[in-house]
């Protein structure tokens, strides 16, 4: 068989995955890309890769695409990486740009603007805004940065009362039953070593990646995942379609 073409973030948040996926037999069975969110969306959509930890924004993009992992990026509250930054309160912004890397954060951020925060808000993908969507590590330290810093995960948890899915595992085409389940497998070996992996990060002073990687990040695709992702997919379909990435 070809070698599988997976397209992974090139965030820190992603690195349990990389990780066991260096370490499991699997690595000879895939090429492996480190891309931005919204390039995973990019290349699942135009066939670019077969498999990828892709934004679930995405997924009313990819018709026939199928989540095939029990893993995913998601958080049960603070998330503590995907944030509007503002100088003014929410209550009084009136324009929002949103990050070119994302696809999910920024159809959350429109969706908790809709309908949590009940505001009309210009979205802009450039220029200057009254507020701004950032996701990842560029985001890491900057909390004390900005006036108001809103955690998305946080306020999504808040207003439904579930934990949040950001990217999922996607296949855009039937993959060998085989060879999906050794993947799951070094996925969960690279999360059960953790720590590991953290004890080989180089020291940050303004940033836990311990609280980060055990902690803010959670990884397991439960149930009520599953019931973010449904429920945000529906509520992306309430706004105006929001311009977004390729
Ligand atoms: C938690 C995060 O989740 C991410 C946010 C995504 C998005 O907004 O489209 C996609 C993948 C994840 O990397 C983060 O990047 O900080």
């Amino acid at each position: 068989m070809e070698k599988v073409r997976v397209s992974a973030v090139s965030y820190t948040n992603t690195l349990p995955f990389i990780y066991g996926l260096q370490r499991s037999a699997v690595i000879d069975r895939i090429t492996l890309s480190l891309d931005v969110p919204s390039r995973c969306a990019y290349k699942l959509i135009h066939n670019e890769a077969d498999l990828g930890i892709v934004p679930v924004a995405a997924l009313l993009d990819l018709p026939d695409a199928e989540i095939v992992s029990d893993y995913c990026l998601g958080a049960t509250g603070a998330v503590n990486s995907v944030f509007i930054f503002s100088e003014k309160p929410i209550e009084e912004i009136d324009t929002l740009r949103l990050d070119s890397q994302s696809r999910t954060s920024n159809g959350l951020a429109q969706i908790l603007l809709q309908h949590h925060w009940k505001r009309e808000v210009a979205v802009l993908t450039s220029g200057d805004a009254d507020a701004y969507v950032e996701i990842g590590d560029r985001t890491f330290g900057k909390q004390h940065s900005h006036a108001y810093v809103y955690d998305l995960a946080l306020h999504w948890q808040q207003f439904t009362g579930l934990p949040f899915t950001f990217a999922a595992w996607v296949a855009n085409k039937p993959l060998p039953v085989s060879f999906i389940q050794a993947f799951d497998e070094a996925l969960a070996y690279g999360l059960a070593h953790r720590e590991e992996l953290i004890k080989q990060l180089p020291p940050r002073l303004d940033f836990d990646y311990r609280q980060y990687l055990m902690e803010h990040i959670d990884y397991q695709y439960n149930e009520d995942k599953k019931k973010a992702v449904a429920m945000f997919l529906r509520l992306m379909k309430t706004l105006d379609r929001a311009p977004i990435n390729p």
